[in-house]
């Protein structure tokens, strides 16, 4: 039986792009916000379920981390980087409408993000509103012709909705990618067959003790002398109560039998929560077919 992928749809979505990816023929399945399709996974009703997890420009995706922070059912096995090229576009009836006179610019709220100074500097009576996700936004302006209104998607949506691209590339920074990680009910690293492997990464977990001073400092001494590169590491509010966080922490190296395994022990023995998220391969979309024809 074929395996089902679950992405935040709908269809032309960034997520969508990752999905192609790294997967070829199976079944693929748009859900209309991120949780919904973790959830999918934790639940078996789908196999995999890939997830925006950071971006260079608006770094982390909040309800992805803390999603799977909590959810302690899935975990990550594999990750694909994708370089992501924002562009606004309108319905084609109103190709020719200046970009001044348009009333409302939809997005997800990361794209919206990643094009503050376009927006602010080229359009600021223009408002911008969020949608579930890049394609849900080209989805609306293909809908509603009559509306003086855009979307910020890829090219990809442009192509599914019928719209027209009217500024392409309106990204802020070129160095725009986003890290897209692969979730899966057990902890078999999933392997691309299409794309080239960069390296290796563990994702851990790890709460602090709530009175222990220098805690944090021992946490990173754990990684240092046994020179373990870490890749991010960041802190995220436990929900329980005002100075209580987890730091979720990348470290740039494959789950061993030694070095990682002790540096939790270290951890653990500091008072410590750790938990592994996963350990996988990560790779690199190159961005073909993300070539404009325009
Ligand atoms: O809305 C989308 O297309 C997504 O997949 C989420 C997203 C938004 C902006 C950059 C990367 C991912």
């Amino acid at each position: 039986m074929s395996e089902t992928i679950g992405y935040l749809g709908p269809k032309g979505t960034f997520t969508k792009i990752a999905v192609d990816a790294m997967f070829n023929g199976e079944v693929k399945k748009g859900y209309k916000n991120i949780p919904e399709s973790i959830d999918a996974v934790q639940n078996g009703e789908i196999d995999y379920a890939v997830v925006p997890l950071e971006n260079t420009i608006e770094g982390t995706v909040n309800v992805t981390l803390d999603y799977l922070i909590q959810a302690d059912r899935v975990k990550i096995v594999s990750e694909v980087i994708v370089p992501i090229r924002q562009h606004l576009m309108v319905h084609s009836n109103n190709k020719t409408q200046p970009l001044e006179e348009l009333d409302v610019i939809y997005s997800h709220p990361h794209a919206i993000a990643q094009c503050h100074a376009f927006l602010r500097k080229q359009l600021p009576a223009v408002k911008a509103q969020t949608m579930t996700s890049t394609a849900a936004a080209a989805e609306y302006v293909s809908n509603h012709p009559e509306e003086k209104v855009a979307a910020i998607a890829n090219h990809l949506a442009a192509k599914e909705y019928n719209l027209d691209i009217v500024k392409k590339d309106i990204h802020d920074f070129d160095n725009n990618h986003t890290r897209f990680v692969v979730l899966h009910k057990d902890d078999t690293a999933l392997t691309s067959n299409k794309l080239e492997e960069k390296g290796y990464k563990t994702s851990i977990t790890v709460s602090l003790p709530s009175d222990r001073p220098g805690a944090l400092h021992q946490v990173l001494s754990a990684f240092a002398w046994r020179n373990l590169n870490l890749s991010k590491i960041e802190s995220r509010p436990m929900k329980t109560g005002l100075g209580n966080y987890y730091f979720f922490i990348d470290i740039e190296q494959k789950m061993d039998d030694v070095l990682i395994p002790n540096a939790i022990a270290e951890m653990e023995s500091l008072g410590c929560s750790v938990s592994v998220l996963g350990s996988y391969p990560y790779y690199l979309h190159s961005g073909n077919g993300v070539t404009l024809a325009v």
